[in-house]
């Protein structure tokens, strides 16, 4: 197997007994957008979970960059593997703050210039460092979420459904910057979301998910050449 995450026959059971993913099988690719899709409840934040290591499989194998999950230490692992979600949580304070969160977290401090070019890749002037977490947009405030996801030079990103509460400007704004990163740090993506045509257009890849097993992967067009019916379905609306 190759790529930036590999999957072998991947089972995920919650403490209570619910078998959420079964047997997933297959590889990220590394430096490129993949796009995670399929109803509600199909497993798709479950697996992200499993590769920032938030939960471990119940079986199978997880390589993350060609080393096993399991042989990570932990904070090394969410290093090379960032994460950001929907509701972009935050602590209270200015935006610098939470940039130097995850330097604080190590010991470390984020330099002041270090933190304007962060905030300049995410397309947002260095003002708006001394500003208010409280007193951003959501787009800005999803925007510094991705910035500070980027102050630890991950290897790859974790994306859940981050554009789904925003305005369709905000949303175009951060589809076009997560292309935007992923070419420039090279970074490898995998991406949440439920809007099709969002993952049609930064795709590159796109995996569908339904009930715990993975329908198909490979090219973003697979999404409306799969002759998989329930594929076919979810393309269509028919299932949510
Ligand atoms: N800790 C848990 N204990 C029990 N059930 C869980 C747990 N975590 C998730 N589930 C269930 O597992 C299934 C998959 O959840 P998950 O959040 O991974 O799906 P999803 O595809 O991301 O869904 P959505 O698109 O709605 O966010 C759901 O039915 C959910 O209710």
């Amino acid at each position: 197997m190759s790529g930036a995450i590999q999957f072998h026959d991947v089972h995920y059971k919650s403490e209570d007994g619910i078998h959420i993913l079964r047997g997933i099988t297959g590889s990220i690719i590394e430096g490129e957008v993949t796009t995670l899709v399929g109803p509600s409840g199909a497993g798709k934040s479950t697996l992200l979970k499993l590769c920032n290591g938030l939960l471990s499989p119940t079986s199978g194998e997880i390589r993350i960059l060609n080393k096993n999950v399991y042989d990570y230490d932990p904070v090394q692992l969410r290093k090379e593997v960032g994460m950001a979600l929907q509701s972009a949580p935050m602590v209270e304070g200015d935006v610098f703050h939470n940039l130097a969160l995850p330097m604080l977290l190590q010991g470390k401090s984020l330099p002041e210039n270090e933190a304007v070019k962060l905030l300049e890749d995410v397309g947002l002037e260095g003002e708006h460092l001394r500003r208010n977490i409280k007193d951003l947009s959501g787009g800005q405030r999803q925007k510094v979420s991705i910035a500070r996801t980027l102050v630890n030079r991950p290897k790859i990103l974790l994306l859940d459904e981050i554009t789904s509460s925003l305005d369709q400007v905000s949303q175009k704004e951060i589809d076009e910057l997560i292309v935007k990163i992923s070419k420039k740090y090279g970074v490898t993506i995998i991406w949440i979301t439920h809007n099709l045509q969002q993952a049609l257009k930064v795709g590159t890849y796109a995996w569908m998910l339904k009930e715990g097993e993975l329908l198909e992967s490979g090219k973003s067009d697979l999404l409306h050449t799969s002759t998989n019916e329930h594929v076919q379905a979810f393309v269509k609306g028919e299932i949510e």
